[in-house]
């Protein structure tokens, strides 16, 4: 298995604070697998997906990319938000384009890449509308998009599907799965809602409160599940990924 990252001992204890919110974790990121995290509010999720996409300095250990470590931002780690970050003064194909543009590609090369990922979030026909004019579902395609453009290594999602309703969530994690299928991508989704980790993480990765374990890495038997499919044994599991958040 190809790592992309590994997180190796990684603390990060954040200013004026007597005890570090990560404790020397351990964790790799294969290619073409999707890592779920689950956790409760505060344990340090968000903390963890920061770090990684070289926002956070750690205390001490490192992150690797592809062998090297990561000291800053990099175009090669893509994250969408839950507020999808995205600019209200650029329709939607210039979101999705704006960081090729900002690296300077050439514009024939922008249109082209922005116009295939349009059709592989199935926003065509939206792509000279502003973004504030779409629904919840739509913007955060068009953030999906645009974290895609820039052809990145992993993408992140920082509990990125919170703010959707249901039917919405649903059609975004067919979304994810589909680009996932047919692209061959890796992805560290972050999130607090236990049935999402468990559909779309070929991995788990419970973040618990003791300080001194903080990760469990569980492999996942129901990866893509089928609601029809949920029985008695998918409860337990869920049960006892459960009893170890809290
Ligand atoms: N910039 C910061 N400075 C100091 N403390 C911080 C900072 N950011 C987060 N924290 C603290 O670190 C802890 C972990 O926060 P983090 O946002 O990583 O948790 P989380 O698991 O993502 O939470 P949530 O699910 O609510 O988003 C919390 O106690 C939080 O208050």
């Amino acid at each position: 298995m190809e790592k992309i990252i590994e997180v190796k001992d990684l603390t990060l204890t954040y200013e004026n604070d007597d005890t570090p919110t990560l404790n020397s974790l351990n964790l790799d990121i294969n290619r073409g697998e999707i890592v779920t995290v689950i956790g409760k509010s505060g344990c340090g999720k968000s903390t963890l997906l920061n770090t990684i996409a070289g926002y956070l300095e750690p205390t001490s250990g490192q992150v690797l990319l592809n062998g090297e470590p990561v000291t800053g931002p990099n175009w090669k780690l893509g994250v969408v938000f839950q507020n999808n970050a995205l600019y209200p003064w650029l329709d939607v194909e210039d979101n999705i384009g704006f960081g090729l543009k900002m690296r300077h590609f050439d514009k024939e090369l922008i249109s082209k890449r922005v116009n295939t990922l349009l059709d592989q979030v199935q926003l065509t026909d939206k792509k000279k509308e502003y973004v504030f004019s779409l629904s919840g579902g739509m913007r955060q395609r068009v953030a999906i998009a645009r974290a895609l453009a820039n052809q990145p290594q992993l993408v992140m999602f920082d509990e990125s599907f919170g703010a959707l309703d249901e039917f919405t969530r649903n059609d975004i994690h067919d979304v994810i799965l589909g680009l996932w299928k047919s692209l061959n991508l890796t992805f560290f989704i972050i999130t607090h809602d236990i049935d999402e980790a468990i559909k779309l993480g070929n991995r788990i990765v419970i973040m618990t409160p003791d300080k001194d374990s903080q990760l469990k890495i569980v492999d996942n038997p129901y990866f893509n599940i089928d609601s029809d499919d949920i029985n008695s044994d998918y409860m337990k599991f869920k049960n006892d990924i459960l009893k170890q958040i809290i």
